[in-house]
């Protein structure tokens, strides 16, 4: 079986973006549009080296919210996420600031607290999905792992609910998927059933970085379709980091612009997008635009 074999033919989500409220811009530290705020974080400061990456960032995503935090390469989009999901490679340290998860400090959670946060609270969904799946091991038993981990069913129990997430995740023949091995998954589908586990858990809060910068425009259309289907279905909260101006347009009802380790500016995505305040979210959109009129045939892509 080949990934061609395989299609992910789920439809396009061509439902318009959910609304977006258009008011005045937040102010750095805003409350989410009365919505309850899911994370908050506030003065996050993180060091590698003897130097400050991240520099005092602050906000916060409100349940069915999808807040974008955007930013040219290296401007600490990253930092800023792994910080939040206390994932920092050894060498950077967080040395000041509040990550909360509802009533719950994160800052103070250690390795066994994490791990019954992470998959559970939190789910997360990274670029790249065949590297997040274990080339050796059935879809099925990945999924089942995440689950049963989980939830505590038993096996029968434990398959239907798998089944049932692949289809929810608009894979179309989930049978077959369930039994296949992730080099048999187009990049699309690879995406779908690593976002399939990370909802497993039933997380409040969904990270994902750049998860469909890897994909092609029609499947990144899908993908980022679905992702707006199980914010409004289940309620969570999106944080999601992309340097694609065009998706946070498309996706997200507030956007976060990072520049050297700090919010430069925020407010509702049709706000920033459409009347950039700062320099750099100009930079961001004038760069947007150029890339878009390169012709296809350019080679750069
Ligand atoms: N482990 C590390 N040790 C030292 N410096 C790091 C480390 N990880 C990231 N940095 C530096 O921190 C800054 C922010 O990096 P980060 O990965 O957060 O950027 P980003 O906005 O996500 O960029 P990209 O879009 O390219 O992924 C960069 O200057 C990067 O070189």
């Amino acid at each position: 079986m080949s990934a061609s074999q395989l299609s992910d033919t789920a439809p396009v989500d061509s439902r318009p973006p959910a609304t977006h409220p258009l008011g005045a811009r937040e102010q750095q530290t805003a409350s989410t549009d009365g919505r309850p705020t899911v994370l908050s974080v506030a003065d996050l400061r993180v060091e590698a080296g003897g130097t400050e990456l991240v520099r005092g960032v602050s906000f916060t995503v409100g349940r069915g919210e999808i807040v974008g935090l955007v930013g040219a390469s290296g401007s600490g989009k990253t930092l800023t996420c792994r910080a939040v999901l206390g994932l920092l490679a050894p060498g950077c340290v967080r040395t000041a600031g509040e990550v909360r998860l509802g009533e719950s400090d994160l800052t103070a959670l250690d390795r066994r607290g994490w791990d019954a946060v992470r998959g559970a609270r939190v789910g997360t969904v990274f670029q790249d999905p065949a590297s997040y799946l274990n080339p050796s091991v059935t879809v099925g038993r990945q999924v089942t792992e995440a689950l049963r981990l989980k939830a505590g069913l038993d096996r029968r129990a434990t398959r239907t609910r798998a089944l049932d997430l692949l289809t929810s995740v608009g894979l179309r023949d989930p049978e077959t998927v369930y039994h296949a091995y992730p080099h048999e998954l187009s990049g699309g589908m690879a995406q779908r059933v690593l976002i399939a586990i990370a909802v497993s858990g039933d997380p409040e809060l969904l990270v994902a970085d750049e998860p469909t910068s890897s994909l092609d425009a029609l499947v990144q259309a899908g993908v980022l379709g679905l992702l707006r289907r199980l914010v409004a279905e289940r309620g969570l909260a999106l944080l999601l980091v992309t340097h694609d101006l065009a998706v946070v347009a498309e996706l997200c009802d507030r956007v976060l612009v990072c520049d050297a380790g700090q919010i430069v500016e925020q407010g509702s995505a049709a706000s920033v997008v459409g009347a950039p305040a700062h320099p750099r979210t100009r930079a961001l959109i004038d760069a947007a635009a150029v890339w878009h009129r390169e012709p296809a045939a350019g080679g750069v892509r």
